[in-house]
């Protein structure tokens, strides 16, 4: 069976982790109900206080005028930095939102200048929070290891040195939310990506049978999507989810996207545990990642038709 998408929403005081017990995860309808249903409800142990710290110190950072946020400018060679980096997608005349990029980790890749000094209180609020998501990041892909037949740090060393960006997207309120998307359809360029979203705003939507679903927020959770890279290492069984963020006439929205991705040196290639009978040879073509992320960046936001390139 093709599993289509993981969507995990990750919540507190819901279900069990799945990622307590080998068993847990192990068991095939436990897996295969959460994948069906697109959504898994895990605990993911972040504190409240934490994510609500790094959104009030992001809610300061937008509120400041434009031209202090523009001292920060986005820079598409480290990827970091204030601005909208996005190319647009085919019908869109502009996309309904502004972000700043940081990257998490590695540290020593970090380019502090691109860091916001204001509020003061950033720096290490972001600090705190990347710290608890690569926590969770661990976890997770440490069951995702073993529920696709590895060890469980099988996933965490095949991104070598990983790298870890943190997107935060404010969409403003919108007077023509028919016409204008805060986000084009899209893939993300990641193995997974942990998302936070504002408690009492929807606007991300996934794409399912042929439909944009919203997934409402639930209070205090991660949203986890698969991105591409997890697509082509697991031979298609994980699918990159297609999602894109709708704008509001009511609220403006932020959310909190953090990406984890392979060094940009690592060959991705369906991995060897993911041949089976049916699929006896991989239906993906080896790619770097670097190459594949320059392909990416530099197109339109179109949905996933930029994975045509990589699919036999
Ligand atoms: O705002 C959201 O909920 C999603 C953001 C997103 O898809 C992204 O940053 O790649
Ligand atoms: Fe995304």
């Amino acid at each position: 069976m093709a599993i289509a998408v993981v969507l995990a929403t990750v919540g507190f005081g819901g279900r069990r982790a799945v990622w307590e017990s080998r068993r847990t995860w192990g068991e095939e309808d436990e897996v295969r109900n959460s994948v069906e249903s697109r959504s898994v409800v895990i605990n993911h142990g972040i504190p409240t206080g934490t994510i609500h710290r790094m959104k009030t110190a992001a809610a300061e950072f937008f509120k400041l005028p434009a031209q202090e946020k523009k001292k920060y400018p986005y820079d598409p060679n480290v990827l970091e930095g204030y601005g909208t980096p996005y190319p647009l997608s085919e019908n869109e005349s502009v996309d309904w939102s502004s972000a700043l990029f940081l990257r998490l980790s590695p540290i020593q890749q970090r380019k502090l200048e691109l860091w916001p000094t204001t509020p003061p209180e950033l720096k290490d609020t972001v600090e705190a929070y990347s710290a608890e998501v690569a926590k969770v990041n661990k976890k997770l892909l440490g069951c995702l290891s073993l529920i696709m037949g590895m060890e469980r740090n099988a996933l965490f060393e095949l991104h070598e040195e990983m790298s870890m960006l943190l997107r935060v997207t404010y969409y403003p309120t919108c007077c023509m939310p028919d016409q204008v998307l805060g986000l084009g359809p899209h893939s993300d360029a990641s193995s997974i990506t942990l998302l936070a979203q504002d408690d009492d705003v929807t606007g991300l939507q996934v794409l399912h049978d042929g439909g944009w679903v919203p997934v409402k927020p639930i209070p205090n959770a991660l949203v986890v999507n698969i991105g591409d890279v997890m697509e082509i290492w697991s031979n298609g069984r994980y699918k990159s989810i297609d999602h894109r963020v709708v704008t509001t006439v009511e609220k403006a929205r932020t959310s909190y996207a953090s990406f984890v991705a392979p060094h940009k040196d690592v060959v991705m290639e369906p991995l060897e545990q993911m041949l089976d009978a049916q699929h006896r040879h991989g239906m993906y073509h080896k790619v770097k990642y670097e190459n594949y992320l320059k392909y990416v960046l530099h197109r339109k936001l179109e949905g996933k038709a930029h994975m045509a390139k990589y699919t036999i």
